[in-house]
């Protein structure tokens, strides 16, 4: 498959900082944070200003690209169903899978990270009405009592725990920006010392209230336009904007981004994510997490990540680059990945975490 016919889109095609020369001044870096280089924010003038191919359409077709409908997505001729073909063959299900899964853990410690949207709960309409099921909720408690388990999401933790409601979970909400460690039993994992919480981007707090602001108040004229705050990013959907509107959409998010040029914003399913432009994303929440169970420099650790959007691959590729463990993705398509095993829907990343579950109580106790 080339890459021009990869269902998603790459996120450096939809990055964007975007500085605004008349307003530098009133948005200064927050203190001790020098997140990118002169070049970079160069780079994202260019891209604002409609240079490099930044044009609206490219956005626009971008936008089409990011979440792909069933019906629009699913192979209607043979070579697409080929592509699928060879696209399972290299991301093979982690069901069918499960056995030799199981055997290259080879007794090291799994460590479990999972995405909340669209890998424990359907992606739906309403982002306030993502709701994970009952039995999900149980196996993921279980699941808990067998590993250490962390749940990885765009969402701050606070909007997280409300649907997820396990306390001895460990969270890293607002893409990692904000970790925290299990609140009940603490510390569950001996290695853990002392209470976690880790906040990286917190300079950017009163930066992220007032872009919330405004990207509120001028999407406002777009109907089906949503945006959330998510502490230390927020979210512009346009699951439920007419695609007609969707040029109108991008000219409102740009125009509010071009005064905040340390952010960046990247594409999910249907969303936009403002975040602030700091070395700091899904894969890094994932060593740090690592790292804070005792993990940095072991190789005895088996971390599995499952999760379905762009902002995933992030913690696939650390992963890869680590040689430990694998990426498992949630997709009934295929997509550009770096994850090694697939898994089509929330249901099926039930049965494979029950299958965990179920194999983790039948192993000799050491
Ligand atoms: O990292 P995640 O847990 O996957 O969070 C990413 C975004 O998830 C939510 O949006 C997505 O799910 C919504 C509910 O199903 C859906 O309506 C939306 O189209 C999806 O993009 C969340 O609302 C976003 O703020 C997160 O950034």
């Amino acid at each position: 498959m080339s890459a021009s016919q990869n269902v998603l889109v790459s996120e450096t095609t939809m990055s964007s900082i975007i500085p605004n020369n008349n307003n530098s001044s009133s948005q200064k870096l927050p203190p001790g944070l020098i997140p990118v280089s002169k070049k970079q924010l160069l780079k994202n003038i260019d891209i604002i200003n409609g240079g490099a191919g930044q044009r609206i359409n490219a956005w626009v077709d971008s936008m089409r690209a990011s979440s792909p409908t069933h019906l629009r997505s699913l192979p209607s001729s043979i070579s697409s169903q080929q592509q699928l073909n060879s696209w399972i063959m290299q991301h093979p299900s982690a069901l069918e899978m499960f056995e030799r899964i199981m055997e290259a853990s080879g007794g090291k410690q799994i460590v479990m990270f999972l995405d909340y949207d669209g890998t424990l709960s359907p992606i739906v309409d309403d982002p306030d009405k993502a709701y994970m099921s009952s039995k999900m909720r149980t196996t993921v408690k279980k699941l808990a009592k067998c590993f250490p388990t962390a749940i990885v999401t765009g969402r701050c933790i606070d909007k997280v725990y409300n649907f997820v409601k396990l306390a001895e979970l460990y969270y890293a909400g607002s893409h990692g920006m904000d970790i925290k460690g299990p609140a009940k039993g603490f510390p569950r994992h001996k290695r853990v010392k002392q209470s976690l919480l880790y906040q990286p981007a917190s300079d950017y707090l009163p930066m992220i209230d007032e872009v919330y602001r405004q990207l509120l108040e001028k999407t406002k004229s777009t109907p089906g336009a949503r945006v959330e705050n998510h502490k230390f990013c927020a979210s512009v959907h346009f699951r439920c904007v007419d695609e007609k509107k969707w040029s109108e959409l991008v000219l409102q998010v740009r125009s509010v981004l071009k005064n905040f040029p340390t952010l960046k914003l990247t594409q999910g399913r249907k969303v936009f994510e403002i975040r602030p432009m700091i070395e700091w994303d899904k894969g890094k929440a994932l060593e740090f997490l690592l790292e804070s169970l005792g993990f940095g420099n072991s190789n005895n650790v088996f971390p599995v990540y499952i999760g379905d959007d762009r902002t995933d691959e992030d913690a696939f590729k650390m992963l890869r680059d680590r040689g430990e463990g694998f990426g498992i993705l949630v997709s009934k398509f295929p997509k550009d990945t770096n994850a090694s095993y697939s898994l089509q829907d929330p249901s099926e990343v039930m049965e494979f975490l029950r299958r965990l579950v179920e194999w983790k109580q039948m192993q000799p106790r050491m």
